[in-house]
């Protein structure tokens, strides 16, 4: 597999097929779409597509979960011309902060924390993270930007899976993700076609 080839057509969420599986075991999440950030132009599609359905909408600023959701997040920042807020796993900010707790895909609870001297009411703020499975992670995303008073004016991932947190997310908020109709079963399957490529190739 050349990572840094660029299909012709570009067709939606052609870069969807550089994300690796898991090859370490359960404790892992069941794969890594980090490796399509490492293309230019899956990255820029990438982005452009988290971006398309907030496109008249009004964002402040693009807040990003630690630690994947930062490159995402600042990308979709600098496209946006908007400012980036690190929403972080709990124990590395030196300055005053709100904490929230939650379970994610791994069964483990964590905390995550944001300062909090920069949300306040009124403020429009896009979440952004690489993944969305159980949900756990961005409803406490979701739930420290509301408990300082700003509003949350959508969530965006390469992919939301089909999970109960999933679907309360889409329920509830404008969202955006990258995966066409047609491989979302592949997502909620957490296997995707595409794994046979990297299988017979890396
Ligand atoms: O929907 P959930 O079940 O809550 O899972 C989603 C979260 O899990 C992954 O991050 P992870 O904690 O593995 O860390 P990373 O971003 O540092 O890779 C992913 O990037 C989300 O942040
Ligand atoms: N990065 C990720 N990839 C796949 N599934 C996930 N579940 C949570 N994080 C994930």
């Amino acid at each position: 597999m050349d990572i840094f080839a660029v299909p012709a057509d570009r067709q939606r969420g052609w870069y969807l097929s550089l994300m690796a599986p898991n090859t370490k075991g359960p404790e892992f999440a069941w794969l890594d779409p980090s490796r399509l950030y490492c293309n230019p132009q899956a990255l820029a599609d990438c982005v452009q597509d988290l971006l398309g359905p907030f496109q008249s909408d009004a964002i402040d600023l693009v807040a990003g979960i630690d630690a994947m959701g930062f490159i995402l997040g600042a990308s979709a920042a600098g496209a946006l011309g908007k400012g980036f807020l690190a929403i972080r796993k709990a124990g590395h900010l030196c300055v005053a902060t709100q904490n929230q707790n939650y379970c994610d895909y791994s069964g483990r609870e964590k905390t995550m924390e944001v300062r909090t001297d920069v949300l306040k009411p009124g403020l429009r703020v896009l979440i952004v993270d690489q993944w969305i499975e159980t949900g756990g992670t961005m409803r406490a995303a979701i739930q420290l930007v509301e408990k300082q008073g700003a509003s949350v004016a959508g969530v965006a991932a390469v992919a939301i899976e089909n999970t109960e947190g999933g679907r309360w997310i889409k329920d509830n908020y404008r969202f955006s993700h990258c995966v066409p109709q047609e491989l979302q079963p592949q997502v909620d399957g957490k296997r995707l076609d595409s794994f046979q490529t990297c299988k017979t190739t890396n």
